[in-house]
């Protein structure tokens, strides 16, 4: 089992160039599947999710050849609209296939997707947004199918602004007769983005960013080249990885305007942040302030992807705060790790109590999600003697070579296979 080891305390320096975002390649790879050629798109993080959906489209059909964090991929050649369910298991985004397939062929075989064990996370508002657009779904024995000899334009209401239903239905609906309104969407820059890649492929998609998406079905689509847009998210953990130990950073290929939320409470809690176009300057400082009350929320919120990542910064400011988990019901594991560092924490009912202190110190952590993973890493970078990270498989879903960036702001990590000596 591979393992970081941290030798935490030194401050992180330096200029990095933030990776693309994982939530917006993962709908876009699914999406070149609507039009049949050779599609070509740049800025693709090297991560273990990507590589599922890369072994997903290979399943299909799709002929793939990458070169660093480019991919070209021949989609003309699909095959198959069986999702394989060893593969399906292995993540969440596997479902962004559903809404492609269902498109292009009229079927699609599934299985319920895998995914971080963060909390429940059904699939009903997919499913109910494709049979509004006339699909017909029958689950039997863990399977889904899911087929339309014709896809019909709708009126759809979300119960919740769900980000992947959203993108489901916005990938079905694209060459549906007539016109369709997602209500109640989600608004994240992710979506944005794949309303941009749709629409470059030749779709008449409008609305996303807010909270009512249409789409008006167009014919055919043709494929494109596209780069996808930096990662909100590993931009964010970098900054606040940066003010915990007391660093100065400078973020490039990064959109200040997705992360106005995290922004704002780092600059609460006592950060210095500039932002001039692609690029975003962070410095930590004076011992860091408490902010009140944190709450997760759907963008334009502060992002649940963001969560561990900010109770360890709250961990270690002057006073008390309160964290609300309200997108997911499961999402506190790294509480119980981080107490083992010294934080001092009181988790119940999906809100942490956060009295801050004046250092962490090392410790052996385990991983148990992706967001919870970075966490510790950037618990383990502020505290004082050597952490050891387990479960490093989450954290690869979402960091292209999180040690090596590290490594390049001055930290001191390292990737460990097999056991090591102790602390
Ligand atoms: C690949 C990707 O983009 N992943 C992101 C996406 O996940 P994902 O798209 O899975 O998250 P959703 O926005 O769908 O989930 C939000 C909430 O809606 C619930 N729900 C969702 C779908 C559904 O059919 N029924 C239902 O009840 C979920 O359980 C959750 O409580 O948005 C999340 C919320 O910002 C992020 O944490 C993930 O990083
Ligand atoms: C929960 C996350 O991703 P996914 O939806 O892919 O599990 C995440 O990126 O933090």
């Amino acid at each position: 089992m591979e393992q970081f080891v941290i030798k935490g305390g030194k401050p992180l320096y330096g200029t990095i160039r933030v990776q693309g975002a994982k939530n917006a390649a993962l709908p876009i790879l699914a999406a070149t599947l609507l039009a049949g050629g050779f599609h070509e798109i740049r800025d693709v993080p090297r991560l273990s999710d990507i590589d599922v959906m890369d072994r997903i489209l290979r399943a299909l059909g799709v002929k793939a050849r990458w070169d660093g964090n480019r991919v070209k991929l021949e989609t003309s050649t699909l095959k198959t609209t069986r999702i394989p369910e060893v593969l399906m298991q292995q993540m969440r985004s596997s479902i962004f296939l559903m809404g492609p397939l269902l498109a292009r062929t009229g079927e699609v075989i599934v299985t319920r997707p895998g995914g971080c064990a963060i909390g429940a996370r059904p699939i009903d508002l997919h499913l109910k947004g494709l049979r509004l657009l006339g699909a017909e779904i029958q689950e039997d024995h863990g399977h889904i199918r899911c087929s339309a000899g014709k896809l019909t334009g709708a009126d759809i209401h979300l119960d919740l602004p769900s980000v992947g239903a959203t993108e489901n239905i916005m990938m079905a609906a694209v060459c549906a007769e007539g016109e369709t309104v997602i209500r109640n969407a989600a608004r994240e820059p992710e979506i944005v983005d794949l309303q941009r890649f749709l629409n470059r492929m030749g779709a008449d998609v409008h609305g996303a960013g807010t909270d009512k998406v249409v789409i008006r079905g167009v014919r055919q689509l043709h494929p494109v080249s596209y780069e996808i847009i930096p990662d909100r998210i590993v931009a964010g953990t970098l900054a606040v990885a940066a003010v915990v130990t007391g660093g100065e950073i400078l973020l490039t290929h990064v959109i200040p305007d997705h992360m106005q939320s995290t922004l704002q409470l780092l600059e609460r809690a006592g950060a210095q942040l500039k932002s001039e176009g692609d690029a975003l300057w962070v410095r930590g400082g004076a011992r860091l302030k408490a902010v009140g009350d944190v709450v997760t929320e759907p963008y334009p919120g502060f992002p649940t992807d963001m969560q561990p990542q900010i109770v360890v910064l709250l961990s270690l400011t002057e006073g008390k705060s309160k964290l609300s988990e309200k997108i997911f019901n499961g999402r506190l594991k790294h509480v119980h790790e981080l107490i083992r560092m010294g934080a001092d924490l009181t988790a119940r009912d999906n809100q942490v109590e956060i009295r801050g202190v004046p250092h962490l110190s090392g410790a052996v952590v385990e991983a148990t999600d992706l967001r919870a993973g970075a966490a510790l890493v950037t618990a383990g970078l502020a505290a004082s003697g050597t952490t050891h990270v387990h479960g490093l498989n989450h954290i690869d879903r979402g960091y292209e070579r999180l040690d090596a960036t590290l490594q390049l702001l001055g930290g001191q990590i390292q990737r460990y296979h097999g056991k090591v000596a102790s602390l």
